[in-house]
């Protein structure tokens, strides 16, 4: 555990004296000054004391107050809450009910905050998906998507003729983009909107089956206006013909604000029940030539004149299509940030459950929490890190989306571009496959609906696909390694998210040290400097030999051939890249955090973040002798050692993410031990 100051070379010294000090690097590195603070660390986490409150007012930030406030006004009004039973359609009509109040009973006006203060817009967003995902999402499609859109691709007249009544809920709006036969390809989306210069209006056509769009929510049932994306056709001077000047946005009416009917041209079909989000009308849509006023294109990047001249500040139409997309990111930060609100809950309920549940012992002695379990430590003390470093990593993407929003800054753009596609497809299938581990760690009980494993599992699995499906987001990670790393070598600099990768493709490019591959020591292995060069090595490598391979193969195989010979290559580079994101700024988080036990329990923490993913890859560290096996071997059994530690400090540690019953819901999830089992017992009916 401990590690003996070497001391250090001098003239007198005799051989054998040198080989026993050469010996003793190679297995402990000499203490410099952080490392002594770090061991003083570990000793005190002997009698480490953390005070969840603390911990939380940490975590929580400045917008603890909204959350608590939209907890307490649903804890308030348990008619609102969603039952376990419920039919699809009365399940819409609940989630439109539990909007409704949200809004216009508890005085939750969201709209503005789009703009003015999104870290508050997300945490209002994530505190609503934690009472019921459906409204969640629901939530989210007319704030962030149909709202957003108007917001982000329109101009000063769609902001002052929309934004009161999107913000009051009068205008339910949806957001359509995908078709039926296009979704992750969005320049093939094939709806038309034809500029009429005598009219002066767009006409909006279907023009076939699989340009209908499909899986819009809150078309099926309850949407007034639709932003709909579609093929910007302008007339040209020869006869019947049109020049395609891309993908834009266009609102158009769906519904009679008053009588509710369905407008003439649209046609409006049910998507049908869903795997889960129940609550949200998704529907396909489908237009019969459409007539809108031309002021209903969102010109912000493009705009049609009177006479049916395009203008636009942007040259081509690739260049629209990307500052277009780009400005619906906000969508995909709220995925981020709402998907570890999902994980949070999972881990509370599977963690104070294992705490609570006794199995077996030691013979004629009393049964152990099944938390005691080294196995199920494995399962879970792990995965409570992960969410503790996905909430630092998102909190950051909200911090860069929000300077984003205030400078628009270019570099800054790209960013929170990559860094929102990189973290939505890594945190979503994370906690995708922790919702199953979760259940099957509470046994049977888990698989009772009361204990919501299945719902939370079902509603959160297609966070992995919508607002940009994972594999396909990563590759854009990977595209924009690549980018950065070809930059590099013409002489440019890498974005300030890649930074780190300046320095480690040149410690990559020379051998791993094969002093340091020795070192074994605890204070070594838990030294935030070793954790993150292991993490940038690992992704350097990838990312010199990703380049190296494409290379070759696109000679044979041209560069589409070649990226898909190694696509998953590019996917274990981009996550990767997260990865080493994510430690990042966990390692920084850790050194903000004003108070000194809880920065002690978020350092032991993150140490079993990073310890358990080198592990997790080993076989990489060790082809390349970056670690000596013994290293391998000592990182291994920290790790166990961490996970040990961790779950002396478990109930704290979700204490922290501060859920109220009334939000996790589950009776074997209840902060107060005693009323589990006698609340679940009260739930069958005894
Ligand atoms: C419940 C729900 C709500 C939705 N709400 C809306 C909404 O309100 N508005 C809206 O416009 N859309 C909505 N969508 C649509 C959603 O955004 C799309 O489903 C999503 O973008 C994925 O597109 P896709 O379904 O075409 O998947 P596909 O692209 O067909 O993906 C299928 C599989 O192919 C793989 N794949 C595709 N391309 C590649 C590639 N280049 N490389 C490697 N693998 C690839 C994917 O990884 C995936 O495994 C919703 C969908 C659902 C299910």
């Amino acid at each position: 555990m401990s590690s003996a100051i070497i001391p250090s070379s001098n003239s007198d010294e005799q051989p054998t004296t040198r080989r026993i000090r050469l010996l003793s690097l190679h297995l402990n590195p000499p203490l410099d000054h952080h490392q002594q603070l770090q061991l003083e660390a570990c000793s005190a986490r002997a009698k480490m004391d953390v005070n969840a409150d603390k911990l939380s007012t940490y975590l929580r930030g400045k917008h603890r107050d909204i959350r608590e406030r939209i907890f307490e006004y649903f804890s308030s009004r348990p008619d609102l809450q969603t039952p376990i039973e419920i039919l699809k359609d009365d399940y819409r009509e609940l989630c439109l009910k539990q909007l409704v109040a949200l809004v216009r009973e508890a005085g939750i006006r969201p709209f503005r905050y789009v703009v003015e203060d999104p870290a508050k817009y997300f945490a209002i967003i994530e505190a609503v998906g934690s009472v019921d995902m459906s409204l969640g999402i629901k939530f989210g499609v007319q704030y962030s998507l149909w709202g957003g859109s108007v917001l982000n691709l329109g101009t000063k007249k769609h902001r002052d003729k929309y934004f009161e009544g999107i913000d009051n809920l009068e205008y339910l709006g949806c957001f359509a983009m995908t078709e039926l036969h296009h979704g992750s390809n969005v320049q093939g989306i094939q709806t038309i909107a034809t500029f009429d210069p005598l009219t002066d209006e767009f006409i909006i056509t279907t023009p076939n089956d699989g340009a209908i769009k499909w899986w819009i929510g809150n078309a099926a049932v309850h949407g007034k206006f639709a932003t709909v994306f579609a093929k910007l056709m302008l007339p040209t001077h020869e006869k019947n013909g049109v020049s395609d000047m891309g993908v834009h946005a266009f609102i158009v009416p769906i519904r009679d604000l008053k009588t509710h009917k369905t407008l003439p041209g649209v046609e409006i079909n049910d998507c049908g029940h869903k795997v889960g989000l129940n609550g949200v009308d998704n529907g396909a849509l489908r237009f019969r030539d459409v007539r809108i006023p031309r002021d209903n294109l969102l010109n912000r990047f493009g705009d049609v004149s009177r006479d049916g001249t395009y203008t636009s500040n942007l040259p081509t139409i690739n260049k629209r299509f990307a500052a277009t997309l780009g400005e619906l990111v906000g969508g995909r930060v709220g995925l981020a940030y709402s998907s570890v609100g999902v994980l949070k809950i999972a881990a509370t309920i599977a963690i104070r459950y294992s705490l609570l549940r006794q199995q077996f012992g030691p013979p004629k002695q009393p049964e152990i929490s099944i938390l005691d379990y080294q196995s199920q430590q494995h399962k879970l003390m792990p995965m409570l890190a992960s969410t503790y470093a996905f909430h630092f990593a998102t909190v950051h993407l909200v911090e860069k989306y929000s300077q984003m929003k205030k400078t628009h800054d270019e570099q800054l753009v790209a960013d929170v571009h990559a860094l929102s596609a990189g973290l939505k497809s890594y945190v979503t299938s994370y906690t995708a496959k922790s919702l199953s581990i979760c259940r099957e760690a509470c046994g049977g009980h888990g698989y009772a609906a009361v204990n919501r494993f299945g719902s939370l599992r079902n509603d959160h699995d297609i966070f992995q696909t919508f607002e940009g499906d994972n594999t396909v987001l990563l590759q854009q990670v990977a595209g924009d390694l690549l980018k950065q790393y070809q930059e590099k070598f013409r002489g440019g600099t890498f974005a300030v998210t890649w930074s780190y990768l300046r320095e480690s493709m040149n410690t990559y490019l020379s051998q791993p040290n094969p002093v340091t591959a020795r070192w074994e020591g605890e204070d070594h292995l838990r030294d935030p400097k070793f954790q993150l060069d292991a993490f940038r090595y690992r992704t350097s490598r990838l990312l010199q030999s990703a380049a190296v391979r494409l290379r070759k193969h696109t000679k044979t195989l041209g560069s589409f051939g070649a990226w898909n010979r190694c696509l998953n290559h590019l996917l274990t580079l981009a996550e990767s890249h997260i990865e080493t994101v994510i430690l990042e700024n966990f390692i920084e988080a850790i050194k903000s955090c004003p108070d000194a036990n809880s920065q002690a329990a978020l350092k032991l923490v993150c140490d079993l973040y990073a310890l358990n993913l080198i592990w997790s890859d080993i076989g990489t560290y060790r082809n390349v002798d970056y670690v000596a096996p013994n290293k391998a071997k000592a990182i291994h059994k920290l790790a166990d050692y961490l996970s040990f530690q961790v779950k002396n400090i478990a109930k704290e540690l979700v204490d922290a993410f501060d859920l109220p019953d009334n939000v996790t819901r589950a009776p074997i999830g209840k902060q107060s031990p005693s009323e589990a089992y006698a609340e679940y017992t009260q739930y069958v009916g005894f």
